[in-house]
């Protein structure tokens, strides 16, 4: 014998309200959809049907729509049986203009009443029904005398507990939010909450002042985009000021107008992490408890086209406000960078309007390279902020390029336009010592050799500003300099390749180099120490002092030698010796 299922309607309704809708507020909008679904439908058949939505409190809250209503069969098929929908064609297939799909829209008003009491009279002809059901899915119809107009009256009792959630303190801003776009003329206690229009179709509309009772923030530019294929307009706003790139970026969805949520992520694609977005769409997939979009291929096209719609506005901006979009680029340029990583004409504007850090000030690197010719970069923060002020002072200008997406994007230039500062072309440009001094530092350098030995260190003297500074520590010379003088004597002219092989035969390979300031007065001190102890201490405290300067990590070796240095210093400082 066969049997059928029974539906136990409260576990039914516990598991919408525990496990798909994230609160019992999305009664409102359920109710909402109805009413809106149903004028749908009725001007279907009756373009000049009216379309008024209205709420009223009483003991209970109800909610008439003057759409196409239920005949009394209706009643039974649609209402009284889960799952079942007018919204779907035969085949299944969800009906265009319609909001709700599922049949089980309706049930979200159990998370509230503990009865739903429906009187209603079709459009189609037959007499009015009422209809009124428990939240135990017992349910009565009965047809009714009395005249009533078209469309439908639902009542909500409050069920013990959730009396609040029927408030109208509590009821008005929830319609406002989820049905201010709506296409019908909705009023919560009298008072009319839609605007009629989409705020981005009203040339009346201030856009900005829109944006910001929309998404809380004065927009920099408000952006029309628009994605026909999925019936998507709206807006996309620009934030004004500098937004962490890891912030959640979200948007503001309606899908056939009614609200999907604040927060919908997805719409952008991530580098747009300073646009937000106010959009109506009618072919997206909302995800069952319709708080969110679902992740399918549509939506990733849609992510692409709109990404490309801001990435144009952005180049347009620069074609037509130059200014503007200079400023825009300061405010959001982390995101502004990752896309100049893929796209040229984003890679054309980073260069133009994007500040580096330069031993000129902060500047663009085009216009660091009107001056310079080669942008040469440094691409780690610490080894340019050691390097920068002696290159400064020679005359050698140097870009910071450690920070994220820089030495992507300066490689992306090419080599002629930008490349990696090799520290041979530094050591290139400071001055040669004078021989004499020169002799007297280098013997000094043979009576304390065993000081920079243990760091397999090499000494390189140099004359170079400031003069406050006795050393400069070049970390890794010797391989980096074989690697660049091969690199850069392909690319230089031969003078300069040739210029930098002498350089590379001059000096032994060891993994550092401490470069020494013989302007330096400390410096010229030491070319006329005897003391053997004392030089091999001033060297290695000078070692000490350019590693911490240079804000290397220091080693367990580096870190004896600190000690060691900083105690024997003091012990002769104090008279010990
Ligand atoms: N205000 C109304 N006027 C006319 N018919 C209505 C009204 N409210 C509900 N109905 C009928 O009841 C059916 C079931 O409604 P319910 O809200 O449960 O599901 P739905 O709107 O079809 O789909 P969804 O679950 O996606 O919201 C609807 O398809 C519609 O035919």
């Amino acid at each position: 014998m066969g049997h059928t299922f029974r539906v136990d309607l409260r576990g039914i309704i516990d598991l919408l309200s525990h496990h798909l809708y994230s609160s019992p507020r999305v009664y409102v909008r359920e109710l909402l959809q109805n009413a809106v679904d149903a004028i749908t439908a009725r001007r279907e058949l009756d373009p000049g049907a009216p379309a008024d939505v209205e709420i009223t409190f009483g003991e209970t809250l109800r909610i008439t729509d003057t759409g196409i209503g239920l005949t009394e069969t209706e009643v039974h098929e649609l209402l009284s049986v889960l799952g079942r929908t007018s919204k779907r064609d035969e085949l299944g297939f969800a009906r265009e203009g319609f909001l709700g799909q599922f049949g089980v829209g309706m049930l979200s008003c159990f998370l509230v009443a503990s009865r739903i009491t429906l009187v209603t009279r079709s459009a189609r002809g037959g007499a009015p029904v009422r209809w009124s059901a428990d939240a135990e899915g017992n349910y009565s119809v009965s047809v009714l005398s009395e005249e009533v107009p078209v469309g439908t009256s639902i009542e909500l009792t409050p069920a013990r507990g959730a009396e609040h959630w029927l408030e109208a303190d509590i009821v008005r801003p929830l319609v406002s939010e989820y049905g201010d776009l709506l296409p019908a003329r909705i009023s919560v206690a009298g008072s009319v909450v839609t605007t009629g229009t989409l705020p981005w179709e009203d040339d009346e509309q201030d856009l900005i002042a829109y944006g910001e009772r929309a998404l809380g923030f004065k927009a920099f530019e408000a952006v029309p985009i628009e994605v026909p294929a999925v019936g998507l307009t709206g807006v996309a706003f620009v934030l004004p000021a500098g937004v962490h790139p890891g912030t959640r970026q979200t948007h503001k969805v309606y899908l056939k107008r009614m609200l999907v949520g604040d927060n919908v992520e997805g719409l952008l694609p991530d580098w747009a992490y300073f646009v937000r977005c106010v959009v109506d769409v009618t072919a997206l997939r909302p995800t069952a408890s319709r708080e969110s979009l679902y992740q399918d291929e549509t939506l990733l096209a849609v992510r692409e086209e709109l990404g490309d719609q801001v990435r144009d506005w952005l180049i347009r901006l620069d074609a037509t406000e130059p200014r503007r979009a200079g400023q825009l680029l300061e405010a959001h340029h982390l995101g502004i960078k990752s896309l100049a990583r893929v796209d040229d004409d984003m890679l054309r504007l980073v260069e133009r309007w994007l500040p580096f850090e330069t031993t000129d000030g902060p500047m663009p690197l085009k216009q660091f390279q009107r001056k310079h010719g080669t942008v040469l970069y440094i691409p780690d923060v610490d080894e340019y902020h050691q390097l920068a002020p002696v290159a400064a002072a020679q005359g050698l200008g140097l870009v910071n390029a450690g920070y994220a997406y820089d030495v992507e994007l300066l490689d992306r230039l090419g080599p002629s336009a930008a490349r990696r500062a090799a520290p041979s072309e530094l050591l290139a440009a400071l001055g040669d010592p004078e021989p004499e001094f020169l002799a007297a530092l280098r013997s000094r350098l043979v009576m304390g050799a065993g000081a920079l030995e243990r760091h397999d260190c090499d000494a390189v003297p140099r004359d170079f500003d400031p003069v406050s500074l006795p050393a400069l520590l070049i970390s890794n010379a010797e391989q980096q300099r074989r690697k660049d003088t091969s690199e850069v004597g392909a690319e230089a002219d031969p003078l300069w390749a040739e210029l930098l092989s002498q350089l590379m035969s001059e000096e032994s390979g060891r993994s550092e180099q401490l470069v020494l300031n013989c302007r330096n007065p400390l410096v010229q001190r030491l070319a006329r120490l005897t003391d053997p102890a004392l030089v091999e201490l001033t060297l290695e405290s000078l070692y000490v002092h350019a590693v911490l300067q240079a804000r290397r990590p220091m080693r367990p070796k580096d870190t004896a030698a600190l000690n060691r240095s900083f105690l024997e210093l003091l012990d002769r400082a104090v008279g010990g010796r």
